[in-house]
């Protein structure tokens, strides 16, 4: 128990009863006289009548014939009023001092007082040493009391991360027992449960950095994509991300967020391994039952062959149908057009294709602000024509198959990305792919014993190709021998399926299932 009482300091200082419309011309008098502590405001009122006010002297004049005042001034301040001085005792109390100085008292002398901490939303999160653990509590309720309502939750991390999901274990100290959060980056909102997904306030430079580099249009693809700071504002920005987590909360949260800073027709959310996840998403699926299905994605695939749900397939079509029907025959009013995006938006969700999804974006960017729509009267052939393409061109939004194109490649997992390199090896296939090859932008950390060429050279092993002008920037010190930096570089053409001596030739045999296919 913190006993609050014992942090009272008694202050008997000295005080002047001026009449309330002099007290602004009495303070600029006495200036350099006047008490001067935090938070604390040398004019106050005067319990005896309201038409005087009290202005507190600084605890320098110690005696009441105000001999500590200069003569000049005090000379000045007679001709503005009568001075009447009289004593004041003011006691600074627990709610008064700052953290640092109340924990300055507890512990021991000469340790480093833990007063600062991170901030994750409304949580305040501690890494108290070894030595203080004895002192946990107090310095919780401390940092809790001097914090609140900023700060409702008080938490210290246990022990080293040793889970894949990179999560700390935490021991909640002070205030609720709730970890669910939300922080702001970049005008983007992330809700979170700090305790069961990776956060990390320290990164958001390194994430608007990177998502600078990101173009309008641009396919990105994020191997270990957390709860979705690089995936969020990059579809903000106008990128389609197929993100993917092994972290079922992560995704679970990257869906939420989605949703919250509406870009959820954006992204592709994914929970499986990394190397699984790459090999997947490169790999043009097939469906056996319905042609239109190859140039579409995962769910609907598995709607259509893998579950076989006759009921769901007609009632796809149906909306389609009608969606299309609408867009042909709306004439541009406004409810026309409200009608046109339900439908279509229905469709959309319904069967979870990203040309679906894209389409769907297109016609409600179609519905100008005055209800009219562009492109009203065309049918449903010219979709299957090749429509939607064009329609995606006009957008500037880029075709959804990230076995033609991807632009870039986030792999966050510092401790072993690069490891992960090796699921690039004959990945894409030279026929299918479109435009350059992905840049990678591959997260790793470096001891201060470690080169650049030896990072580069694991890299290059893991790949099994060489990689050119290799990039390297320096994110920020972790430990004081420890470093984590991105390195960016362009995926080598060895890394073709044709090309990669050491690929995985993925043969009919061995592709995965349309099961396997598992957008979520
Ligand atoms: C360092 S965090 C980065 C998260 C996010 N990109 C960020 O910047 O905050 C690494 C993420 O990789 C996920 N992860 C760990 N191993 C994985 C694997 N084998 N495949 C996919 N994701 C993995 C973890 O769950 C965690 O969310």
């Amino acid at each position: 128990m913190l006993d609050e009482s014992k942090f009272d300091v008694d202050l008997n200082l000295w005080a002047l009863r001026i009449p309330c419309q002099l007290c602004k011309a009495a303070t600029r008098i006495l200036n350099g006289y006047l008490l001067d502590k935090p938070r604390i405001k040398p004019i106050t009122e005067d319990p005896t009548c309201q038409k005087n006010r009290y202005v507190i002297l600084s605890d320098r004049v110690r005696s009441h014939d105000l001999s500590e005042i200069s003569s000049q001034k005090l000379d000045e301040l007679k001709k503005l009023c009568e001075v009447q001085v009289i004593p004041y005792s003011l006691t600074l109390g627990y709610s008064y001092w700052s953290a640092d100085h109340v924990l300055k008292q507890i512990l021991p002398p000469g340790v480093e007082v833990p007063s600062s901490f991170e901030t994750i939303g409304q949580i305040a999160h501690l890494n108290i040493h070894d030595e203080l653990l004895p002192y946990k509590d107090v310095i919780a309720k401390v940092i809790y009391d001097k914090n609140y309502p900023r700060i409702k939750t008080v938490v210290n991390k246990v022990g080293a991360i040793t889970n894949e999901f990179r999560v700390p274990k935490f021991e909640i100290l002070a205030g609720e027992r709730d970890m669910v959060t939300e922080v702001k980056q970049y005008g983007a909102i992330f809700k979170l449960d700090y305790s069961l997904v990776y956060w990390n306030s320290r990164l958001e430079h390194e994430h608007i950095r990177l998502v600078s580099q990101f173009q309008r249009g641009e396919i990105i693809c994020d191997m270990f994509a957390g709860i979705g700071p690089f995936a969020i504002p990059a579809s903000q920005k106008g990128c389609i991300v197929y993100a993917n987590d092994l972290n079922p909360d992560s995704i679970r949260y990257l869906k939420i967020n989605a949703k919250i800073n509406k870009v959820d027709d954006c992204i592709y959310t994914y929970n499986m391994d990394a190397r699984k996840f790459i090999s997947q998403l490169m790999e043009a699926p097939v469906c056996e039952n319905n042609a239109e299905c190859n140039v579409s994605m995962l769910k609907a695939c598995e709607d259509c062959s893998v579950q076989d749900n006759e009921e769901s397939r007609i009632e796809n079509t149906r909306l389609g149908v009608e969606a299309e029907e609408a867009h042909a025959s709306v004439s541009g009013n406004v409810e026309d057009a409200k009608d046109l995006y339900k439908n279509i938006h229905t469709f959309a969700a319904a069967t979870k294709r990203p040309s679906d999804c894209l389409l769907a974006r297109y016609y409600k960017c179609q519905i100008q602000e005055n209800g009219s729509i562009n492109g009203a009267g065309t049918t449903d052939a010219s979709r299957r024509k090749g429509g939607t393409n064009k329609r995606l061109r006009a957008l500037e939004l880029p075709n959804t198959k990230p076995w033609e194109h991807v632009d870039h490649i986030v792999m966050n997992l510092p401790a072993s990305a690069l490891q992960f390199l090796d699921a690039f090896k004959g990945c894409i296939q030279r026929k299918d792919w479109k435009g350059p090859l992905p840049l990678i932008h591959c997260y790793c950390f470096m001891r201060a014993n470690q080169t650049q060429e030896l990072i580069v050279s694991e890299a290059e092993s893991a790949l099994n190709a060489h990689i050119q002008e290799p990039i390297f920037h320096r994110v920020r010190d972790v430990a004081p021998n420890k470093a984590m930096f991105c390195l960016s570089f362009r995926l080598p053409e060895a890394c073709f399926k044709d090309n990669a001596t050491n690929n995985k030739g993925l043969t009919a045999e061995t592709s995965f299932t349309l099961k396997d296919l598992q957008e979520i």
